[in-house]
């Protein structure tokens, strides 16, 4: 029995007192919000709770306090419109009797002004004097809070900034966009993001969805530019719309109005996680940025109260989630449910969207739409607060659906032009077809599948190492230490690996970002915010990283788990060989994985995949560190959630005024301790003797001393050999030797696709019958040995024969 179980519970004789200050103190305390990094006590094989301790990983290394909400567009200010500078009007005189609050606390000084004209005496004089400064300090106060706000809003929506400075281009290099007919102020962006050419998809669907009017389906690889392919068309109608109305409002006074509605949401762009909604909406805004067209995030994690004072800005673009956005809405948000001039509904990531977890908001919100409920046999109840307009209005509207990842029936326009969903109420939506059917596509709506036979961008290497379940953390250290370079990003399947692998990347000296669902929403931007800045950054994510995040530098992705389905693997892969970049994917496959990795790759109907190649004279000494960072993680963990279970037990105990008792007996208590102590003895031994290895660079076991082969010297390394040189150098200093220097000539590290295209070997659809090499036995190793012999031998048989003959 444990030290723990063995404690008892008593009823308190005497309740202690609780002081009323106490107790505010304490209900203070209660009512703080959950902070991510502290441990949690529930799960038993979660090692997280131990390491996070120290608030290291749980995505993003910091309390939440830190971050300046404001750098993600949370945080922004009352638009008050005209109204906003009030209080430099002249104000009337008003008695202190009027009494009504009109105007808060501006009204309440200048009461303070009219006391002062009645009244007389030094004193008087002086108080009054305090208080027009105090007025004037307010007033100041307030108008800078004013800019302040006015600033906040201007950094959160596009607003009219054409730049003075001169552009720079040489408009030649871009002339394939010329047949594209964009809006110059579009083009002013696209050379200032230095965009030479359009991408096949932007190609193909602009025309399409700017100039024809058209819904549009679009599909094509991760990375290929899908943002843009829906976000031109809507800048570019939008921006057409004002032009015109500007003309005939010059011509004919307020006639133009009708043509371009103001102060309406135009374009609703609906994204499957947050992260990607404020990807877009960024992306969005910086091609925007010379237009006065706004562009606002409406996410989940954030503040309700700022999201609907953004709107208050009436956007013309909104992009959001769908549970932040329904929210709103059936809350009766006014800039949302005013739906009558919406121009553009876009379903970004489609297919995610209908996977559990989206998809009741979302139903809910395409129902809002004008026109959608209308042929039906009645509005839900949740619509009534929805403008009524005609199907006139739905015509007008156009529907945009992209992904990468997208199929659709043979007879998919034949089903369009039926309509069969439109008599159907509660028919089954979730299929994209539906989804794109209840939503109002037309049955001319132009479908671009750019997708090849191979769903993978072009760019894209793909590979996998095959090991055994337990040795999955050896090879992940493997190649983050001897290859990492570039940033890369390790996918997990399910938080509780997240934490696992995290954990003990830490222990041994790898930094990592984390990312994933439990964590609070602007923890998880800051980590996504400081892996983006950190050129060999490694992000051990989750699938909510899977889709959309768009980092360039992404080198390489590892699948450390895989995926439950073959969809989230091509955009998971995706995050890496990007936009005309090259990058490679690493799989690593156990015998558990090895019949859902067959049939992924049947299902890309890819021919072929490289096997990673692995340098296992590296492995004696990874499996070494492996092995005591692996100890040191248990006995950490243990230790964790012997003090969380106890802590656990005093709080509730205190709640309910009881107070645990020990009932140890002496013999027991000693023991308790002695076992304590020898815990801490073996976890500093193990600590020390982690730091000695970690101190050396990860070697192969052949190495020389001399030369450092293989894979040259990886930032990890680097750090390793830095802190070997400050050993050195303090050695040097301490036994009073002379100056030596270590020297160390290497090469630039080899990156995993470097590597791979110099070795990998090609496994031709293979990966059914794949043989599993355990690290344990070393089979490649062998099997290389093997070969080795045998050659050796048929050399030797064959110069004894040629001996015989002579
Ligand atoms: N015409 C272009 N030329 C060069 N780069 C472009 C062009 N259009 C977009 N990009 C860049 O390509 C990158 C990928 O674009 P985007 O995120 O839109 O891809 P995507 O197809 O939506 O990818 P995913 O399917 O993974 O979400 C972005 O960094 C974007 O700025």
């Amino acid at each position: 029995m444990s030290s723990l179980q063995s404690k008892t519970l008593t009823k308190r004789k005497k309740p202690r007192r609780v002081s009323r200050v106490d107790s505010e103190q304490l209900d203070r305390i209660d009512s703080l919000p959950w902070h991510s990094s502290l441990p949690e006590f529930t799960s038993n094989d979660d090692t997280f709770s131990i390491v996070a301790g120290t608030n290291e990983l749980d995505g993003g290394f910091l309390s939440l306090e830190e971050i300046d909400e404001s750098a993600y567009a949370s945080e922004i200010a009352k638009f008050e419109g005209g109204g906003g500078f009030k209080n430099e009007v002249k104000p009337k005189k008003r008695k202190a009797s009027e009494g009504d609050n009109v105007g808060g606390d501006v009204n309440e000084g200048f009461a303070d002004v009219s006391n002062e004209d009645e009244s007389g005496g030094e004193d008087e004089i002086e108080d009054k004097e305090v208080k027009i400064t105090n007025k004037k300090t307010k007033k100041r106060n307030r108008k800078k809070k004013k800019v302040e706000e006015k600033k906040e809003i201007e950094d959160v929506v596009a607003v009219t900034d054409v730049p003075e400075e001169k552009d720079t281009f040489d408009d030649g290099e871009f002339y394939a966009w010329n047949e594209l007919r964009l809006h110059p102020l579009i083009m002013k962006s696209i050379y200032r993001l230095k965009f030479k050419e359009p991408t096949p998809i932007q190609k193909a669907c602009i025309p399409a969805a700017a100039h024809q009017g058209k819904d549009v389906i679009g599909a094509a690889e991760t990375g290929s530019g899908k943002t843009l392919a829906f976000g031109l068309p809507i800048l570019q109608r939008l921006l057409e719309e004002r032009e015109k109305a500007d003309n005939i409002s010059e011509e004919n006074g307020d006639a133009g109005s009708k043509i371009a509605a103001r102060g309406f949401m135009r374009a609703l762009i609906i994204t499957p996680t947050r992260e990607l909604a404020l990807q877009v909406h960024d992306h969005l805004k910086e091609v925007a940025k010379d237009t006065n067209i706004r562009v606002v995030p409406i996410v989940g994690g954030m503040s309700t109260q700022k999201q609907e004072r953004l709107l208050k800005a009436r956007p013309e673009i909104v992009v959001g989630t769908p549970g932040r956005l329904w929210e709103l809405m059936s809350g009766g948000q006014i800039h949302l449910v005013e739906m009558h001039s919406l121009s553009f509904f876009v379903l970004d990531e489609a297919d995610r969207m209908i996977e559990n977890g989206h998809f009741h908001e979302l139903q809910s919100i395409i129902d809002m739409l004008p026109g959608v409920m209308e042929s039906a046999e009645g509005r839900s109840s949740h619509t009534q607060s929805c403008v009524t307009v005609s199907s006139f209005q739905r015509k007008k509207r156009q529907t945009l659906v992209f992904s990468a990842t997208i199929a659709l029936s043979a007879d998919f326009r034949k089903k369009l032009k039926r309509g069969s969903v439109k008599s159907k109420l509660n028919d089954d939506l979730n299929s994209i077809e539906n989804l794109s059917q209840r939503a109002g596509m037309r049955p001319t709506a132009a479908i671009f599948d750019l997708t090849n036979a191979s769903i993978m961008a072009g760019r894209l290497e793909e590979s996998f190492i095959e090991c055994r379940e337990e040795d999955k953390d050896a090879y992940l250290y493997y190649i983050l230490a001897v290859h990492g370079h570039g940033q890369t990003i390790v996918f997990c399947t399910s938080i509780s690996a997240l934490r696992h692998i995290s954990s003990i990347l830490l222990i041994l000296g790898v930094n990592v970002y984390t990312l994933h669902g439990d964590m609070q929403q602007r923890a998880r931007l800051k980590a996504i915010d400081r892996f983006r800045e950190n050129k060999d950054g490694i992000l051990v994510a989750t699938d909510i990283a899977a889709r959309g995040i768009d980092i360039p530098g992404v080198r390489t992705v590892v699948h450390y788990q895989l995926p439950h389905s073959a969809e989230v693997y091509v955009h998971r892969s995706g995050r890496t060989a990007r936009a005309s970049a090259d990058g490679c994917s690493i799989g690593l496959i156990s015998p558990n994985d090895t019949t859902k990795f067959a049939a992924m790759c049947k299902s890309f109907s890819k021919e072929s995949f490289k096997r990673f190649p692995v340098e296992l004279s590296y492995m004696p000494e990874v499996l070494k560190r492996m092995s005591i960072a692996r100890q040191i993680d248990k006995v950490m963990r243990k230790e964790s959630q012997e003090k969380a279970s106890k802590g656990w037990l005093q709080r509730n105990a205190e709640s309910v005024e009881m107070v645990v008792e020990e009932d140890d007996s002496e013999e027991e208590r000693v023991n308790i301790c002695r076992q304590k102590k020898a815990t801490s003895v073996h976890l500093k031994k193990l600590q020390q003797e982690l730091k000695v290895l970690l101190s050396r660079p990860l070697q192969p076991k052949t190495f020389s001393h001399r030369y450092l082969a293989g894979a040259g010297i990886s930032s990890l390394l680097q750090d390793q050999f830095e802190e070997l040189a400050r050993h050195k150098q303090d050695d040097t200093k301490n036994s009073g030797h002379g100056n030596s220097k270590m020297v160390v000539i290497g090469q630039s590290c080899v990156e995993p696709l470097e590597a791979l295209r110099s070795s990998g070997h090609e496994v031709i659809e293979g990966v059914a019958i794949l043989m599993l090499y355990s690290l344990s036995s070393f089979s490649f190793a062998n099997i290389n040995l093997k070969k080795k012999e045998s050659k050796h031998d048929q050399k030797r048989k064959e110069k004894k024969r040629l001996k015989g003959l002579e």
